[in-house]
């Protein structure tokens, strides 16, 4: 065990005394004092992120509820059947039978396992955060996992913090702790400030700790703890790894413990009935066991699973990487889609189209400016600010001669940035930009034809009219102005941007993707909403919109919205479409008003302002091309610039949800409809109406034809609306269902009892002799399990389509292969020798025509349960 880390300590200690402790020179650790630091303090990664061990895997592979009830009958078979057996009746042939039996279930589920593990790690890769340290001199990209301790780092707006660190420089600093603390305000962190003793290690204000992430401003900071050993780590080291459980995780378990309180009922019911009326109760408790084992679905995390990754597959063919495997489903249950504008539904590149001044005129100066400020300004270079860098560069208006004194970044709520310059010895300028409606806040004059007058009502209304006639040919406009200061100034602050001149405009052209028309329309085609969330004004945001195809939808601004009461917000949520000057928090308020509505919402967003919106969000997506932050939060990323991907997504996503969903309610009605007969056979029957080792067998079979149901396809219809799991429509569907199986269960045994065991083995079963009794038994079980195996397989392809099955809807080939084989294995079984062993008799021929009438029987009896449930529930899956 590592010793702990003293942040006391490091927050009081000066900047050099930390840098020597790491012996970490001014141009970053060498190769070799990387390997040692690594040796020294360990890699920077967390033990819930490190992969469970194959031994670990394994033995939960085989060693499940299944397998245990599994090993207890081989147990005991090996006593009847060889310790206690007769010499010539000694058999090993049930014990091996039960042992392959534990071995295929437990190398099934151990493969599917190491296989989405494969996947997840896959997918992680593919979306490393990247951090720039600086070693050796050189600024070099590296993977979190390979930062350690002595490590230089520069920080800047939009990262994510990816180790414990001490800051060594710092401008304008602030980070949002809330992943550490809850706290969702950004706190301001300072290398030069004298440290007190603080309450919690995240409140010194020079350390900036793993899991946070910088909103605003720059530094540089040096890595004194990594993995384990950072405060993030001891938190999910205790937490343990598990991400938030989404609806379907949810559903599923709710389902299985459904289940599982079904079963507790009926086990023990089974057990007493056999008990009394058979006399035998070690063949009853073992009965009884089989039962609840057999009938509770244990495959099902492994099938959910098992989709997921093959809907994860799929979905990276398409260029849609999924970071957790169950934004899948949530993926297809979306109904409202929000995003962002720039960046997601424009293209990432924006174009600087025109500088002008305040007198409407082209002006180079106005670019300059622009440019001072974008160029020396250290926070993030958003899209606009790389278009002036470009432009001027093009147009060779780069100044050299000023220096940079300070600056005070951007943030979300004030909309502007200032950097203060001066040339030689001269006044220092502040230069500011930012949304127009904020510049007029803080600028009290302008500078019209070469003259600097006082900014009037008048002079305000021209300069609105001329940003708003630009606004509505589609372009962003942002606002210029400058003050001038002492020479001696040289700290600025957010309260010095007063009393401006306002200098001019610069307008961009922001042109949507051009596969975003359509893409909104195939979304909407889909039964998926879609709405902009945009910090930008309403007039561009109309523009574009237009563009996009969402010509006449009510917009509403962030701050209408805050003036309605919790109510009328959150109709009007419901109600528009677009949304305009929205700061970080009020998307957020906005994703979460839609959720209380009752949607499953997504939200696309690549800014840092778009994290915390992300975050709660069902779905969070975003682009290759967003920031750390954004795509940290996100659950689904989308490498492709084409919004179209979109689409194949979310019809993916329903895929895989109704994949899910027919193995789910078709197993658990067929389940459900065989505890139902075995109740009721118990009852009536004077001997068990299965043998356990044959219930068991049964339930494998079919649990491994299963699992080609990933490879099922669904219906075009099913595929047009939102699919959200709804955990009642199991129920219900398990009480339809389930019932009308049993009733072929009981003609069968009717037919087995009082036809056709009685014609083969020559009496009824009363009149036979002991050894005529278990040959009866036997004939009997065989009837009854083939007539299962076909109801239990053919219930899936007549319940996974709302239409006649095999007519109007046949399943994808590995599935229709899947279960011809189990049908020809488990009809031929009785007549095998391996049959015989495990207590099935050869049935006669003419069973065939009773079976093939049953089973016709059956299936149209299901087809018109079928209409009836759909007339009442209108959806089947
Ligand atoms: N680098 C910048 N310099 C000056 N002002 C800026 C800068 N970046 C953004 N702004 C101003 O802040 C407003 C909101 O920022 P931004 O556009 O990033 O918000 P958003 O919600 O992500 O919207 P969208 O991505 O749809 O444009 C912008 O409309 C612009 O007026
Ligand atoms: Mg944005």
């Amino acid at each position: 065990m590592k010793k702990k880390i003293d942040y006391d300590s490091f927050a009081r200690a000066t900047k050099e005394q930390v840098e020597q402790k790491f012996a970490t020179p001014k141009t970053g650790l060498t190769a070799e004092q990387v390997k040692a630091a690594r040796q020294q303090y360990g890699s920077n990664q967390l033990t819930y992120q490190k992969k469970t061990p194959f031994i670990v895997e394994a033995i939960k592979a085989y060693i499940t509820p299944f397998t245990l009830v599994l090993i207890a009958l081989a147990v005991i078979s090996f006593f009847t059947d060889y310790v206690h057996a007769a010499p010539a009746d000694k058999s090993l042939f049930g014990v091996i039978i039960i042992i392959v039996m534990v071995f295929i279930s437990g190398t099934m589920s151990l493969i599917q396992s190491v296989r989405s593990n494969q996947a997840a790690t896959q997918m992680e890769s593919l979306v490393q955060v990247k951090i720039i340290v600086k070693r050796d001199g050189k600024d070099c990209e590296v993977d979190m996992d390979n930062l350690v301790c002595g490590d230089l780092i520069q920080l800047s707006a939009g990262d994510m913090i990816s180790a414990d660190m001490r800051l060594l420089t710092s401008k304008d600093l602030t980070i949002s702790q809330a992943a550490l603390t809850g706290e969702s305000y950004p706190v301001e962190k300072k290398a030069d400030v004298e440290v007190t003793e603080a309450a919690t290690e995240t409140s010194y204000p020079n350390l900036v700790f793993m899991g946070s992430n910088v909103v605003s401003g720059t530094g540089q900071a040096i890595v004194i703890a990594t993995g384990d050993q950072t405060v993030y780590g001891s938190v999910v080291k205790d937490l343990g790894e598990k991400p938030e459980a989404t609806s379907f995780d949810i559903g599923v378990q709710k389902t299985s413990m459904l289940l599982i309180r079904f079963m507790a009922l009926m086990a023990p019911t089974v057990i007493i009935i056999n008990g009394f009326t058979k006399g035998d109760w070690t063949q009853a408790l073992l009965f009884g066991l089989s039962v609840a084992v057999g009938l509770t679905p244990q495959m099902l995390p492994m099938i959910v699973t098992t989709n997921l990754v093959r809907g994860a597959k799929k979905m990276a063919d398409k260029n849609v990487i999924i970071k957790h495997l169950s934004a899948i489903q949530n993926f297809g249950a979306i109904d409202t889609l929000c995003t962002d504008k720039t960046g997601t539904l424009t293209e990432d590149q924006i174009i600087l189209d025109t500088y002008l001044n305040c007198d409407g005129q082209i002006d180079s100066a106005v670019l300059q400016q622009a440019y001072l400020n974008s160029n020396l300004q250290t926070g993030l270079k958003n899209l606009m600010d790389t278009a002036i860098i470009t432009t001027a560069q093009k147009q060779q208006q780069v100044l050299t001669q000023f220096e940079k004194v300070d600056e005070v970044p951007f943030d979300f709520q004030r909309r502007r940035m200032s950097v203060a310059v001066r040339e030689g010895d001269d006044e220092v300028h502040l230069i500011t930009k930012g949304a127009m409606e904020e510049m007029l806040e803080v600028a009290t004059k302008i500078k019209i034809k070469g003259q600097i007058k006082a900014l009037d009502i008048d002079l305000t209304q021209q300069v609105l009219n001329q940003v708003a006639s630009l606004n509505r040919q589609g372009l962003r406009v942002i606002g210029l102005a400058q003050r001038e200061y002492p020479a001696t100034k040289t700290n600025f602050e957010v309260s010095d941007e007063k009393e401006m001149i306002l200098l001019g405009y610069l307008a961009f052209l922001d042109p949507p993707k051009a596969s975003a028309k359509t893409a909104i329309k195939e979304l909407n085609n889909l039964d998926v909403n879609v709405k902009v969330l945009t910090g930008d004004n309403a007039l561009v945001t109309r523009a574009m919109a237009q563009k996009v195809g969402l010509g006449r939808v009510a917009l509403i601004t962030g701050e209408q919205l805050n003036s309605l009461d919790e109510a009328q917000m959150a109709d009007a949520v419901e109600r528009h479409q677009i949304f305009v000057k929205l700061n970080p928090q009020q998307k957020k308020t906005i994703m979460q008003l839609l959720k209380q509505n009752g949607h499953t919402v997504g939200f696309m967003g690549d800014g840092i302002n778009d994290a915390p919106a992300m975050k709660v969000a069902d779905v969070g997506i975003s682009v290759d091309t967003a920031v750390d932050v954004a795509k940290d939060s996100a659950d689904v990323i989308l490498t492709d610039k084409d919004l179209r991907v979109l689409e194949s997504g979310l019809l993916v996503g329903r895929e895989t949800f109704g994949n899910t969903m027919k193995y789910i309610k078709a197993t658990t009605s067929s389940n459900f409809g065989n505890m139902f007969s075995v109740l009721v056979a118990s009852i009536f029957l004077p001997f068990l109406p299965m043998l356990p080792i044959q219930l068991l067998l049964l339930n494998l079979i079919y649990d491994l034809s299963c699992m080609a149901i990933p490879w099922d396809k669904m219906d075009a219809e099913f595929l047009q609306h939102p699919k959200r799991w709804t955990a009642d429509s199991i129920g219900k569907f398990m009480v339809w269902f389930g019932p009308t199986s049993s009733i072929f269960d009981i003609t069968t045994y009717a037919l087995m009892y009082f036809v056709i065991c009685p014609t083969v083995i020559g009496g009824a079963y009363p009149t036979l002799s002991a050894q005529q009794q278990l040959a009866f038994a036997a004939l009997f079980h065989a009837g009854w399990f083939i007539e299962s195996m076909w109801t239990q397989t053919l219930v899936l392809h007549a319940l996974r389509t709302p239409k006649v099955p095999f007519l109007q809807s046949t399943a994808a080939k590995p599935l229709l292969i899947a279960s011809a084989v189990e049908i020809t294995f488990g009809s031929l079984l009785p007549f095998t020798g391996l049959g015989r062993d495990i207590g099935l008799a050869a049935l006669p021929i003419n069973y065939g025509p009773w079976l093939l009438a049953t089973v016709l029987a059956y299936l149209i009896l299901v087809t018109f349960v079928k209409q009836l449930y759909l007339r009442k529930y209108a959806e089947l899956l």
